[in-house]
């Protein structure tokens, strides 16, 4: 695995506001299914499991065109918390649990603790996988609820295998989210101009004589959306 996915990336002079999406979580809960399924509207059912993988496509946030470079993330075990250089690239979180896996639940809340991830500190949606398979269920709803209230986040219960709609929904909330600490973080620039978001990392740099992540900033209490989507 590629440890500076950054580098890799060659920065193209675009006039369209560029937002960079990490998708986080522990193996195997989906996050290239839902990466893939945002992109193309595809369900496809295996993936190398080896790679990073590094997307770009065009939506509209609030009406404005954007461009999403997403990073799918690749960590090699339940214990591989991501790379300090990835967390650093980007402007939002999709953190992706698998309800059938509690330690892939367990592994959000490591992240968490890992990098002071929160929506008052960087943008984040908490997202919880394979709800088709109810029957197998370990982590109960109310605790995804719970959690994205701590972190003052978005949360859905989504199944990348049968839905379309509500995985929009959560990249598109994520989208929004970052052009939210955008505006506020930002005096006005004019239509032409691109943006970038205070990096996680900067962010540190500038908390350094307070308490600590978590007490830099706060912005807009993200909703929460337990129930699962129907397409
Ligand atoms: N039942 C069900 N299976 C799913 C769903 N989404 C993904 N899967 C399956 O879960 C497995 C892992 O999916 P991936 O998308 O490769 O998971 P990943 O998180 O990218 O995995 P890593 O790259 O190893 O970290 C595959 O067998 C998928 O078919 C879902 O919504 N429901």
């Amino acid at each position: 695995m590629n440890s500076s996915p950054i580098k890799g990336i060659r920065r193209k002079k675009s006039l369209l506001s560029e937002i960079k999406v990490l998708v986080v979580g522990g193996p195997s809960v989906g996050k290239s299914a839902l990466t893939v399924r945002y992109l193309t509207k595809r369900y496809i059912g295996e993936y190398d499991h080896q790679s990073e993988n590094r997307y770009k496509h065009e939506a509209m946030i609030n009406g404005e065109p954007v461009i999403f470079e997403i990073l799918d993330t690749c960590p090699k075990s339940d214990k591989d918390l991501l790379a300090v250089d990835s967390i650093q690239w980007a402007d939002g979180f999709l953190l992706v649990y698998s309800i059938l896996d509690k330690a892939s639940f367990d592994y959000i809340q490591r992240f968490r603790r890992h990098t002071g991830a929160s929506s008052s500190t960087i943008p984040c949606v908490l997202v919880a996988n394979k709800a088709d398979m109810v029957h197998l269920r370990q982590v109960p709803t109310h605790e995804g609820e719970q959690l994205a209230k701590e972190m003052e986040c978005y949360f859905a219960e989504v199944a990348a295998a049968e839905q379309v709609s509500s995985i929009a929904d959560a990249f598109n909330e994520l989208g929004r989210e970052v052009h939210s600490v955008r505006r506020r973080s930002k005096p006005p620039m004019s239509s032409s101009s691109t943006h970038s978001t205070p990096s996680l990392f900067d962010r540190m740099l500038g908390s350094r004589s307070s308490a600590g992540i978590g007490s830099i900033r706060a912005y807009a209490r993200g909703k929460s959306d337990s129930a699962l989507p129907k397409d």
